[in-house]
């Protein structure tokens, strides 16, 4: 048994030790010249006007910045790169750019900047006069999908902490009907744009964040279906597969999402992590308070049970159940185990498609790669 022996150590009220969290990435020039060339990973862009909220968001989902330091943060001066190698499913680098980027720069190289991105988030602050932020969303928008029209296109409307229920339905309403009609004008309707309401202090920004992460992982469709087989044969109300470190998760059943289900399932892995991290053993490796043997039975007082089971270094299994429906720990364990195989047989698969990245741009990759999350989906069949 470990304590922690000096203030550092000790994590922020309500969030993971600093040490359970994702390496940082470093600063790059605007134009990203020669220092993008080589990167491979789907990347993620934040953009927005100058104080929206970008490195707050990045720092609260992937650093465990509690939401009141962020006051502290100093402004963006040149591209902020982070790489998020967090699990074979979700590796990903998030771009932080700063606030007064000009496109018109001759040193911006949009076709680097646009061409490998898999998703561009747009942040425009809530509380702060936003029509501005509506013309450089515009002028982003159409500069990115001229370079690459696969983007997905995010937008979140930030801080609406500071707004009352009302005010948030029709603030999105207002940027929802403007940047249509912005892109109807400049014959770009067929840009297709997401809208979140968003806030660093609730669960809304990892909430956003999983949905827009979700879209970048081809294996989605396999893993919701597993995930459907296993509850519904294991007498489970919800499940979510969570992605530790950034509480973003990365598939759940095809059930409608509740916010509070959500914020529960968030709330039992700090619960963990927090405990583990005080009371388990330190090792050596990075992320020692998650390990697999991490396993965690939460009864509530309305006959409700949360149950978290280890799937892999990076993610963990949180299911949300009724009591009696518990009584059958023994299936459901049954039922995860052929679950975790199935998942892991996803993993192989995403493994040996990157390994022969060469082969999968040929008919005969592709036709393997299917084949094999197949065999997932039949393995998982031994489900009881
Ligand atoms: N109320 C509220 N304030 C927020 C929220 N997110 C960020 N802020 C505050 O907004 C301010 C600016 O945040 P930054 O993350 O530095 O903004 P930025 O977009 O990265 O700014 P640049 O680096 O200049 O481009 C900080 O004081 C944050 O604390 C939020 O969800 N709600």
């Amino acid at each position: 048994m470990a304590f922690p022996n000096d203030d550092e150590n000790y994590p922020a009220v309500g969030s993971f030790p600093r040490e359970f969290g994702y390496s940082s990435g470093g600063e790059y020039d605007v134009n990203g010249a020669g220092t993008l060339v080589s990167e491979e990973k789907p990347r993620i862009l934040l953009m927005g006007l100058q104080g929206s909220g970008k490195s707050s968001i990045q720092k609260v989902v992937f650093h465990k910045m509690s939401p009141n330091e962020t006051l502290f943060l100093e402004n963006t001066t040149k591209i902020v790169k982070d790489d998020v190698s967090n699990s074979s499913f979700v590796q990903f680098q998030i771009w932080d750019f700063p606030g007064q980027i000009d496109f018109l720069d001759p040193s911006f190289d949009s076709e680097t900047i646009f061409g490998g991105c898999g998703a561009l988030i747009f942040v425009i602050d809530a509380q702060d006069e936003y029509s501005v932020a509506l013309d450089k969303l515009l002028v982003t928008l159409s500069k990115a999908y001229a370079v690459n029209s696969n983007i997905r296109f995010e937008v979140f409307i930030h801080k609406v902490d500071g707004l009352s229920e009302d005010n948030k339905i029709e603030t999105q309403g207002e940027i929802h009907q403007k940047t249509n009609q912005d892109l109807m004008h400049s014959k770009l309707d067929n840009i297709n744009v997401c809208f979140y309401l968003t806030s660093i202090y609730d669960h809304s920004i990892f909430e956003a964040f999983s949905k827009v992460v979700q879209k970048l992982i081809p294996q989605l469709p396999t893993l919701e279906n597993l995930l459907n087989i296993f509850i519904s044969n294991s007498g489970i109300d919800k499940a979510f597969l969570f992605d530790v470190v950034s509480k973003i998760y990365i598939a759940t059943d095809s059930s409608a999402v509740d916010m509070q289900s959500y914020e529960l399932c968030c709330d039992m892995i700090d619960v963990v992590i927090d405990v583990s991290c005080i009371y388990g053993c330190k090792d050596e490796t990075e992320n020692g308070a998650f390990d697999e043997q991490s396993s965690s039975i939460i009864k509530l007082n309305n006959n409700t049970v949360l149950y978290l089971r280890e799937v892999n270094k990076f993610l963990a299994l949180v299911c949300i159940m009724r009591e009696d429906s518990f009584e059958k720990q023994g299936i459901i364990d049954y039922n995860f185990h052929v679950f975790r195989q199935a998942i892991q047989e996803v993993f192989n698969i995403h493994r040996k498609t990157l390994e022969s990245s060469e082969e999968e741009k040929s008919p005969g990759g592709i036709n393997m790669r299917s084949s094999l999350t197949n065999d997932a989906i039949r393995k998982s069949s031994n489900i009881v």
